[in-house]
């Protein structure tokens, strides 16, 4: 049937040109003008306006996800080279907000996965004498491995070569045809192979060079089927008025919003030069365009296990999603192309596309295509998943660019997670079972009488909820060392080791300081385990709790009061180790510099150091 139409209107020639200096379209074909019938999707529980569609067979969204669910994706990453660092820090971002709205007590569907057809797979395949599956199974599989190795809680790995995931692409496809959208013309253009994207000339560097990879576009011609993105451009510009929020941070809204008032192309959903991707539905001698294929995955992911695949009940298990997770160089598909396929389909637009900054070396953004990147798994295995976690989501300001210095790092985990957290517990931990056979003297609750640090600590609580909610994760974080800060002043001023020593009500008023630090502590196990889980779960067992405890902790757990009299404590033991310059943690590079730099001239010592 698809077929049908498109062959009848190929009868209808006609020549159109796309203002582009460059990229000319001659379509052989004739678009049959669109109704413009504006369906106004309602948000179910708040009855305001979600989305717009020209499509008059729209698919019922999740009714729950408005307030139950929380549906949030990464991007799925291009399986062109195994995963890198800036790979990671968009996963692990997600994952500290799924643990964050699951703490809020939400059903987070958390999707990640690879992104696996087109041709830079090919070519990545065949460079490495494998066949374009087994690359993909081999790379896919790395990224699993990593996830694994930074406790990524995803819910569901979707794979654009899964099965289920191209019954949904055709069927997805087959809709936008179906209203009219899909038409077939020529194309000729400059071509970013890395971004498999044609590109306008002016966004490029001398030589026809792709600004993101530096590498030259190549002239190409094809004939295509292209998406009338053309004809969303009012329903976008009013989609974002009306929802300033779509985009996020505000200032990318901007970028968005002038992309789409420069006026909006119609894009190639099909390669004619490309074997290995998924068949145009009646005319398997082209294959779709890998963003076309990818996008929907996220979609696709949400389709059950064991469940025939199809678009109605994948969108009614968690469509629309609440959160896209995304890098900036990936905006314009996510925040343009993707809401008018939506749209086009009569799918509802996810709530919101939040587009972070990049981790970049020597100011360029890391990447797999340009091949400057930082190996998370040697970070890992050197310093651990909550420390690597932590300093990325604290180091950069979400949303900003950010760069990585193993210095720094080392200076922020040490100060914020070896000392004012871990420090503070093994202390009181220390002269709690010195002095009180680690045993608690009277609830959290009564200790607390009168003392200004519990306001503090629920002040700061309610400020890291807010950072998290708003998905200022650096400022969560902050918040929370703020409450560790004040944990560690009101032990500087109370003294306990010096009050015990007097006796009697000094050493009654002694135990109580201690419950009230514990409790400050037990407060930020709970609000940074988001960020770093597997540290907060060794408080907790510190705090004489079992793992299953720790397991169905929530964030109402933030309030004050949770430790009780009687409670024991274990035995104390580092929550988390320092990491020290010289020892296993850095490879003991340090020490071997030092220690060859001994005894010599300043000069000659410098000489060293400089080399090494
Ligand atoms: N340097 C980076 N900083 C932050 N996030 C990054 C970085 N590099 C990749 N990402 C994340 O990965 C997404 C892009 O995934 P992709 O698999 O295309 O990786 P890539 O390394 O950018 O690839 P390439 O270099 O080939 O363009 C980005 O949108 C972002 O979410």
């Amino acid at each position: 049937m698809a077929a049908a139409r498109i062959n009848s209107s190929i009868q209808n020639t006609i020549s159109l040109l796309v203002s582009s200096p460059l990229a000319s379209i001659t379509t052989k074909t004739r678009r049959s003008r669109l109704k413009n019938h504006q369906n106004l999707f309602f948000s179910p529980k708040s009855k305001r306006p979600m989305m717009f569609c020209t499509c008059t067979n729209t698919l019922p969204s999740n009714p729950q996800t408005d307030d139950d669910t929380f549906v949030l994706t990464t991007p799925l990453y291009y399986v062109n080279a195994p995963p890198h660092m800036g790979s990671a820090y968009t996963t692990i971002a997600a994952d500290a907000i799924a643990r964050f709205q699951r703490l809020l007590g939400k059903k987070v569907i958390f999707v990640t996965g690879t992104d696996e057809h087109g041709e830079k797979i090919a070519t990545a395949a065949s460079s490495c004498g494998s066949s374009p599956s087994e690359h993909c199974d081999l790379i896919s599989q790395d990224y699993k491995n990593l996830w694994q190795d930074l406790e990524i809680s995803y819910d569901r790995f979707i794979r654009t070569t899964d099965v289920k995931h191209e019954a949904i692409v055709k069927e997805f496809y087959s809709r936008v045809l179906a209203n009219g959208d899909i038409y077939r013309a020529d194309y000729e253009g400059l071509y970013c192979v890395n971004c498999e994207e044609y590109k306008d000339e002016k966004e490029l560097l001398d030589g026809n060079c792709c600004p993101m990879h530096l590498k030259p576009c190549i002239q190409r011609k094809e004939d295509n089927y292209f998406f009338a993105l053309s004809k969303y451009q009012k329903l976008l510009e009013e989609t974002l008025t009306l929802n300033p929020k779509f985009v996020q941070p505000s200032y990318r809204l901007n970028e968005v919003q002038s992309w789409i008032r420069s006026g909006l192309k119609d894009f190639s959903i099909s390669r004619a030069s490309v074997d290995w991707g998924i068949p145009v539905p009646n005319d398997n001698k082209q294959t779709i365009y890998v963003w076309f294929d990818a996008l929907l995955g996220y979609i696709s992911a949400l389709t059950e296990k064991g469940e025939e695949p199809n678009l109605q009940r994948a969108v009614s298990s968690g469509w629309p999603a609440s959160l896209h997770l995304i890098g900036k160089d990936i905006l314009r598909f996510h925040a343009v192309y993707w809401p008018a396929m939506l749209m086009s389909a009569g799918l509802g637009l996810p709530k919101m596309v939040f587009g972070h900054g990049f981790l970049t070396k020597d100011g360029m953004k890391m990447g797999k295509s340009l091949g400057n990147t930082l190996e998370p798994k040697e970070l890992v295995h050197k310093f651990g998943s909550d420390a690597v976690r932590y300093f990325f989501l604290r180091e950069v300001e979400f949303g900003n660019d950010g760069d990585y210095s193993e210095d720094r790092f080392i200076n922020i985990v040490n100060a914020h997670l070896a000392n004012t957290i871990g420090n503070l517990l093994n202390r009181t931990l220390g002269l709690l079972n010195k002095n009180c056979q680690s045993t608690l003297s009277v609830d959290s609750a009564v200790a607390a009488e009168g003392k200004a640090l519990k306001q503090t600590v629920e002040k700061l609580v309610e400020k890291a909820r807010t950072h998290y909610e708003n998905l200022s994760l650096s400022l969560a974080c902050e918040a929370v060392i703020e409450i560790g800060n004040a944990g560690n002043l009101h032990m500087d001023e109370q003294a306990p080791w010096s009050l015990f020593k007097q006796g009697g009500a000094a050493s009654e008023a002694a135990a109580k300081d201690l419950v009230i630090i514990l409790e400050t502590v037990r407060i930020i196990a709970v609000a940074l385990s988001p960020v770093s889980p597997s540290l907060c779960r060794r408080i907790y067992a510190q705090l004489g709790y079992s793992d299953d405890h720790f397991n169905a902790v929530t964030w109402s757990e933030t309030k004050w009061g949770g430790l009780k009299g009687g409670q024991v404590m274990a035995q104390p033991k580092p929550v988390f180790a320092r990491i020290e310059l010289g020892t296993e943690a850095d490879g003991g590079d340090a020490k071997a510099v030092k220690k060859a730099a001994k005894g010599k001239g300043k000069k000659a010592q410098a000489q060293i150091i400089a080399e090494a």
